[in-house]
């Protein structure tokens, strides 16, 4: 049930509101003036304030203005009497919902209430969402491992060091380079992702750099690139060993000069980028096959960070497997299932190629297709038996 506070000093306003509003299916509190209406709000989360302008003590904007402060997810629409429209109008600017006059017209009120209602609810999703965009999702692991990269990331974060990072894929090294970017100072800054193994080589150094109009038979508009996007913030190279070397060169003098011309352009252009690499290739072979720049290796490889695969990491399964299941629960809003010492034992000792992403498809398997226990047998089934 939806519950309104109403706030007016007339008792007879509230009483009439009150009964139509509890008529149709509101929970309705009342308070008598601005001051007990911002206690009752800060007790308890209301659906929609109807509030009353003029009163005594505090009045109805200086109610909005406090209430907004304190949860601005929740609509106040405002009542307005005889001579007070112009403050109501005053007070829409000022973060109210809308308002309502005195005699209250039923169904433009219900109207009102119900749309207040419907957009609360959007605007505390659209917050939810982008919370959960905005958090870096969490490194989890208590293996010796997990812990040396969380302290390095911790130290190089704040820097504007160059970092490296190499593990099989899955591995979670795009998570090691978003953390680095979150905890440091660019982090309000945008972090821009290149992977260069997806990009056709004809293509990199246009999707890097950007171009000029006319530049190439495809380039019909002005296009600014990746490092120009990254500018003040973090620009993180995954599949590093797959760029060309053409590209190479071209990164090089970047990181060299700061600076970077558009293809089919002359212009140079400063740019502020923290470089952020990574590549399940071992890059230092490719250099001696004559595929990497060594000068470019070394002005990427400051820093170091090997991500182990999960096969070099068992002890964090268990915690892996239990943040996966927690995760799905949430996400398909199911009760939590447990999984049965044996089950999780069989998914220790398996063979994981390096994978995360492996394991939590197979949890989320096991999910959907076991009982509220996930047993042995559920895992020889739907993991092993494929
Ligand atoms: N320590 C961890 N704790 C929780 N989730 C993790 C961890 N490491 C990786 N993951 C998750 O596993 C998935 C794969 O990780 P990520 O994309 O970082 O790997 P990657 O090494 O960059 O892979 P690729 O080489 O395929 O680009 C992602 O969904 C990531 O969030």
């Amino acid at each position: 049930m939806s519950n309104i506070l109403l706030i007016d000093d007339e008792k007879a306003i509230r009483k009439t509101l009150q009964e139509i509003l509890t008529y149709e299916g509101f929970k309705v509190r009342e308070a008598g003036d601005g001051e007990e209406g911002l206690k009752m709000f800060n007790e308890k989360t209301y659906d929609v304030v109807l509030c009353d302008i003029k009163m005594p003590k505090i009045d109805g904007i200086e109610f909005l203005t406090k209430a907004n402060s304190i949860n601005p997810d929740v609509p106040v629409i405002m009542i307005s009497g005889h001579g007070t429209i112009e403050t109501a109008v005053e007070a829409v600017k000022k973060g109210a919902f809308d308002y309502i006059s005195k005699p209250p017209d039923l169904n433009r009120m219900l109207i009102t209430i119900r749309n207040a209602m419907d957009k609360s609810t959007l605007s505390k999703e659209a917050r939810v969402l982008k919370r959960k965009v905005n958090r870096v999702q969490e490194m989890i692991g208590e293996s010796e491992a997990i812990m040396r990269i969380k302290e390095t990331i911790d130290k190089v974060a704040p820097t504007d060091a160059r970092v490296l990072i190499t593990g099989e894929n899955g591995a979670g090294k795009e998570l090691v380079a978003r953390w680095i970017h979150h905890k440091s100072p660019r982090s309000q800054m945008p972090m821009v992702e290149v992977n260069c193994a997806a990009i056709p080589s004809e293509l990199i150094e246009s999707e890097l750099f950007g171009h000029e109009k006319g530049s190439f038979t495809s380039a019909i508009k002005q296009r600014i690139g990746k490092f120009e996007q990254a500018n003040g913030g973090t620009l993180f190279l995954d599949e590093v060993g797959d760029m060309s070397l053409s590209a190479q060169a071209k990164v090089l003098r970047a990181l060299q000069e700061g600076k970077i011309t558009r293809v089919g352009g002359d212009k140079e252009i400063e740019v502020d980028v923290r470089v952020v690499t990574a590549t399940n290739k071992d890059l230092l072979k490719e250099v001696e096959a004559k595929n990497f720049r060594l000068d470019l290796y070394h002005r990427l490889s400051v820093i170091l960070i090997h991500v182990p695969s999960l096969n070099e990491r068992r002890q964090d399964i268990p915690l892996l497997v239990n943040k996966f299941l927690t995760d799905i629960a949430e996400e398909y809003n199911q009760p939590l299932k447990v999984i049965s010492d044996r089950a999780m034992d069989a998914l220790i000792h398996h063979n994981w190629t390096g994978n995360i992403r492996e394991l939590s498809n197979v949890v989320e398997r096991l999910v959907i297709l076991s009982g509220p226990t996930i047993m042995l047998e559920d895992v020889t089934h739907y993991v092993f038996a494929r």
